[in-house]
């Protein structure tokens, strides 16, 4: 099985750049403003223009309005929306925007699995967020992967948190999971990407 694999919290050239090249499948922007790694919608369609093709691009909202994906949209064509909220806004935003939305899912125990009848097209899972985060995702914290090879859902879903070059095809053997998402595990600082990593991120996940 090949696994996919999402490179997130892209915002200049030279990430977008590194992302194609290495020949992720999905690019994720993140429409978020207080995170590191926030972009304009105007920066991503100009991002996006760079190559016809290649990776599909994901924004990341975190408990987002209608009115705010509607202007974001009208900027930028997004082929995924990856929400951090509840059941019931990715019901609406699949119901308004008709494109496919995963739901980020923090999980600690099995009772964090979400619901076999949610309507999400797919799951971003991950740990849950330290009482001192600033944010409820990108806090480079590693998921309990022992718990998650339980985690068995209908729909696809992308492993996240902590994952490094190092570590993600392990994550991967260990949980089951069909891809990997990463963000911090791929940057020298907080919000700067670095294309070696990512190159070596997306090999990495080639070879599991
Ligand atoms: O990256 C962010 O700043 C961010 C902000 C708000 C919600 C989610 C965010 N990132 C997502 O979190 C996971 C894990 O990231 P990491 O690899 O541990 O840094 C990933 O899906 C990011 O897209």
């Amino acid at each position: 099985m090949s696994r996919l694999v999402k490179i997130c919290g892209i915002k200049d050239a030279a990430g977008f750049d590194a992302v194609v090249k290495a020949g992720a499948d999905y690019v994720g922007f993140v429409f978020f403003p207080p995170s590191p790694r926030y972009v304009t919608s105007v920066a991503a369609k100009l991002l996006s223009e760079r190559y016809a093709g290649g990776p599909k691009r994901v924004g990341l909202f975190v408990n987002p309005s209608l009115g705010e994906v509607d202007d974001i949209l009208r900027n930028v064509s997004l082929d995924v929306l990856q929400v951090h909220g509840a059941p019931d806004l990715v019901a609406a935003l699949r119901d308004r925007f008709g494109r496919p939305v995963w739901r980020q899912v923090g999980v600690e125990s099995v009772s964090d699995f979400p619901a076999p009848d949610e309507v999400a097209d797919g799951f971003i899972v991950e740990a849950k967020p330290p009482k001192s985060a600033t944010r409820p995702g990108g806090n480079a914290v590693r998921a309990n992967w022992d718990l998650l090879s339980r985690f068995r859902p209908a729909k696809p879903w992308l492993l996240a948190g902590g994952l490094k070059p190092g570590n993600v095809a392990d994550g991967l053997r260990q949980t089951g999971a069909p891809g990997a998402d990463v963000s911090s595990g791929v940057e020298r600082a907080p919000g700067e990407k670095d294309p070696d990593l990512i190159k070596a991120f997306v090999a990495a996940v080639r070879g599991v």
